[in-house]
Formats: structure tokens, sequence, C-alpha cells
């Protein structure tokens, strides 16, 4: 499923009548049967149905909407929130429809009516406006907006809620809260930002008709879910031996932390890797080694607690290198850091401590010949970019996206719904996961199996989705059968990826 802006959301409907020639009255006749059919498996013929249609082409959609739940004989009433006179083109023809059918339109200024009205329906249907909204919600629809809000109905939105826009970089808005959205075509960026997600309730993207070549034509932002898995993640091979499933290598741990990196280990062996070494100081070594009996170990000097390089250690050797988790944040460990990113012969993977060690080696980062991957969370992602975590949190997409250019790295956008940016711009959200992952921990085991992930033969970019749809898939296989969001431990996750493997193939 792909995931738009409006301007790209507006590029598939401009191609779509403009060059494949469907007619834009076609399209908004399918938006409309699409949704009442998808309303009429949850109503009965005794549900009240008012439909608040705008004057745009989503009020068009809600003008359909209500002739079809007419004409199936619910009790449907339509309120106009703009004049007659707004209402023009495909979406005045469908009203003409509803009205030629016996539908009545009633305006929204009549407040007796729609007090009264509201009081009895059981499905409010929220066709006022869609993703041509520019700025903030405007009176009297900001007003209506409230009403519905308060009122006990399933709130149904068509398209967006109405209030928000399809595009991230809101900050000062009033929305509907649906209990469920219908997004037409293709799920809308808001759908995935914190701030603006719980305003969709429960959603789902109906089709309409849109050519399936439009889609990659005009946007390069994918849902990523268990199709995109399916098709994309490698089986074994059935005479394959251990080395054809990567040769890794993990830097990381200090005394304080020596958790983390067992973690990591443990997740990027569980995940696929086939011979893993683990470079820590020996202290950490000896509190982890029997955690993790499959891994060699490989001791680094320390000082303090803190690893420090070893100049003889040939990070060159493996197919990918994971530094960072529970490094700590050390200046001792500035060397061993810039070792890694100077010789590493393959994907590198930096995570958690190694974003305070490579924020200076950025520049380096850019001239890499091998992937680098980073996975901040929106904390450390502000950190990195020297902007606030609001920001981020506002514009991951554009900020993932423009950091990915800028230094030539992978992003992975940790939170609940991971990005996923290439460098090239490509970006995937991905759809697994649980408030359980909200814990410590949880970060380790993600490079780890990221870790494991790029050494198995698939695309770089879809190996990083891959690895943070198991990660996901394994918190929501552990919460569905044997545990809750709020015991669920980051070794719970670990166990949880030999369940995605068995059930998903
Ligand atoms: N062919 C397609 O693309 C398809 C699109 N489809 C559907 O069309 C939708 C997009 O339709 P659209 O482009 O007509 O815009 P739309 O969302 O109805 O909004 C425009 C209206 O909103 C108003 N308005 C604006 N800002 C406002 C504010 N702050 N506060 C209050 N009002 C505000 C603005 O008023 P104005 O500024 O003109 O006074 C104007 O009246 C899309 O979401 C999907 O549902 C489907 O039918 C399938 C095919
Ligand atoms: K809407």
């Amino acid at each position: 499923m792909f995931i738009v802006t409006a301007k790209e959301m507006y590029d598939i409907d401009h191609y779509t009548m403009h060059e494949a020639g469907l007619d834009g009255k076609i399209l908004m006749e399918n938006a409309g049967r699409a949704i009442s059919g998808r309303m009429e498996k949850f109503m009965d013929k005794s549900n009240k149905i008012t439909v608040f249609a705008g004057a745009g082409n989503n009020g068009g959609d809600g003008f359909v909407i209500a002739r079809t739940l007419y004409n199936r004989s619910y009790d449907v009433q339509v309120f106009q929130v703009v004049p007659d006179q707004k209402i023009t083109g495909d979406a005045h023809y469908h009203k003409l429809l509803y009205l030629n059918y016996g539908g009545r339109v009633f305006s929204s200024d009549d407040h007796g009516h729609l007090v009264s009205r509201l009081d009895e329906t059981d499905v409010i249907v929220d066709a006022m406006v869609g993703i041509g909204i520019s700025g903030k919600l405007r009176a009297p629809i900001s007003d209506i907006a409230e009403r519905i809000n308060q009122s006990d109905a399933t709130v149904i939105a068509v398209d967006v809620p109405s209030g928000l826009p399809a595009d991230e970089g809101i900050s000062n808005f009033q929305s509907v809260q649906a209990d469920y959205t219908y997004m037409v075509g293709a799920a809308k960026m808001t759908a995935f930002l914190e701030s603006t997600s719980p305003y969709y309730g429960g959603w789902e993207k109906v089709d309409i008709g849109f050519p399936a070549s439009s889609f990659p034509m005009c946007s390069s932002r994918e849902l990523w879910g268990e199709e995109q898995y399916r098709e994309t993640m490698p089986e074994r091979e059935k005479y394959a031996h251990k080395g054809k499933h990567g040769k890794g290598l993990i830097i990381g741990g200090s005394s304080k932390m020596p958790g983390s990196i067992a973690m990591a280990a443990k997740a990027s062996l569980k995940a696929g890797t086939g011979l893993l070494t683990v470079a820590s100081s020996e202290t950490v070594i000896r509190m982890i080694a029997s955690h993790c009996v499959e891994a060699m170990y490989q001791p680094v000097p320390e000082s303090d607690g803190y690893l420090t390089d070893d100049p003889d250690l040939s990070v060159s050797d493996y197919d990918a290198v994971a530094i960072g988790v529970g490094m700590g944040r050390s200046n001792r460990s500035a060397a061993a850091f810039r070792h890694a990113v100077q010789d590493t012969n393959g994907p590198l993977i930096v995570d958690a401590d190694g974003f305070y060690h490579v924020k200076p080696l950025l520049d380096q980062l850019a001239q890499r010949e091998h992937p680098t991957v980073l996975t901040p969370h929106p904390g450390e992602m502000a950190e990195l970019m020297d902007v606030s975590i609001p920001e981020v949190l506002k514009n991951p997409f554009r900020l993932s996206a423009e950091f990915a250019e800028k230094y030539n790295v992978y992003v992975i956008l940790k939170g609940r719904h991971t990005l996923i940016t290439a460098p090239d711009g490509r970006q995937a959200v991905n759809d697994t996961g649980n408030p359980g992952l909200a814990k410590g921990g949880s970060g380790d085991v993600l490079t780890g199996i990221v870790h494991a992930m790029v050494m198995q033969e698939q695309g770089i970019f879809q190996a990083l989705c891959n690895a943070c749809f198991v990660h996901g898939a394994a918190a929501d296989w552990m919460v569905e059968n044997s545990r809750a969001c709020h015991d669920l431990m980051a070794t719970d996750v670990i166990e949880g990826i030999s369940m995605v493997y068995r059930a998903i193939s």
C-alpha cells in the first residue's frame, strides 16, 4: 500500500483521469460505493445515518454514500455544511443524483434540526473536508466538528478526518475524531504521525480503480506489511552452510550495560546470522558469555569499564558490523568507533550510544562505499540533526529523507510507526509492533535483527524493512499468545522471532 502526500494523490488522480481516461464522476462513485459497502458490514437497517457533506470532492463522496445507503432503505439524512452555490462539478452531479433518487438535504445552519438529528443518530459520516484542506478548520465546519466529537454516534471519516491534511508538518489543527477512517486509494501521511494518527481511529484503504501503475509513478513511500515481507524475504536454501548466512561482528558493551550487547547478539543469531563474533571488554564478555553460548567472543582492551580500540581487530573480515549497543558515551571508545567506520568492508549498523560517536564522523559516512544504517529514536534523531524532538515528530518523513540523502545513510527512525528511509529517498512505514516494545532493550534486539537481515540475500532496503517487520511481528505474536504489553520483555521479543519465521514464510 502506498503512502501519499496531497500532491502525490492529486498526481495519481490527474493521471487516472487525463492519461488513463477514467471520469472523475466514476472515481467518486467508486469511492462512495466502496465506503458504503464497508459500512453495511457493521450496520443494520434500524441505524440512523447522518452525512455531513462539504463543498469539495470529499463532500461528493458523501453524497454517493448517502445515495447508496438511502437506496438500500437505510434512514439517511444529509447536512450540507456550505451554501448551495459552493457545491459544483462532480460533487454537484452526485448531489443531484442523490436528490433525484428521493434523498433529502438539510442545511447545517438549521441548528434545531441538527441537534435533534444528532441525538438520534447511530452513525455519522464525516465528508466535510478531505485532503483539499488548507490551514486550520474554519467556522462553521470547526463548530460542527466539535458537535460531532461530542456525539455518541460511531463516526466514519471519508479519506481523512475533517481537519487533517494528508501531509506532515502541521502543529496547530482541529480535527474530527473518527472511530474509523476509509482512506481513498492510498494511505495518507498523517495516518502515521504521533500527533495526528489517533484522529483516524481504526482505518483501512479502499480501492476505487486508480491504475496500479500510477502509484509507483507518483510516490516512493510504502506501508511494509506481511505481503511485502512474503514477497521479498529469501528462503533458506536446502544445502546452505553457515558461511552463506553471514559472518557478523557486533562491537559494544560496557561494564554498566552488559545486557544490551547480549540481547543484540542473541537477536542476530536468532534472526539468521551464520557466524557471530562479539567484540567487547573482558569484563563484559565474562558477564554475558553464558547467556549467548552460540556466539564467539573477541576481547578488546578496556579503560574504566569502556571498550577502547584494538588496532588488531580486523573489522574488514566481516560481512556486516553493528556498533554502539551498550557502548556508553566515553571518549575512550572514540578511536574504536572511528576504526569501525573506516575499515568495515560491508554494511555498518550504528545504534544507541554509537550516535554520540558517529556525529563527528557524518561526513565520513557519506564517503563509505558500503551501506551505513542508523537506527535512532526521535530523541537521537533530534540530536543527530540539531533540531528539537517535536520537530522530528512533526516532519519525520522530510527530515529522514534529507538526512539520508545528505549523509548517504539508511535511517530507521524508531517509533509506533517505524520509518525506514534509503539515501535515494525510498521510504517505508513498518506495519507491525505494539506498545509493549516501548521498553529498554527493544532497540538492541532490533539492531541484532537488522544485523542478521543485511547479511541475507535481499536488497538492503528490503532487508531493513523486513528486520523491522520481524521485530514488530515477534512482539505482536508474543502479546497475542503469551504476554501482555505491560510485561513484554525485550528477551521475549527474541523468542518471538522463531514464531514469526515459523508462521510466515
Ligand atoms: N479525484 C480525486 O482526487 C478524488 C478525490 N476524492 C475525494 O476528494 C477529496 C479531495 O477533494 P478536493 O480536492 O475537492 O478537496 P476537499 O478535501 O473536498 O476540500 C475542499 C473544500 O474544503 C474547503 N476547505 C479548505 N480548507 C478549509 C478549512 N481550513 N476549513 C474549512 N473548509 C476548508 C474548501 O473551501 P474553500 O476554501 O474553497 O472555501 C473546499 O470547499 C479527497 O479527500 C477524497 O475524499 C474521491 O472522490 C476520489 C477521487
Ligand atoms: K473527511
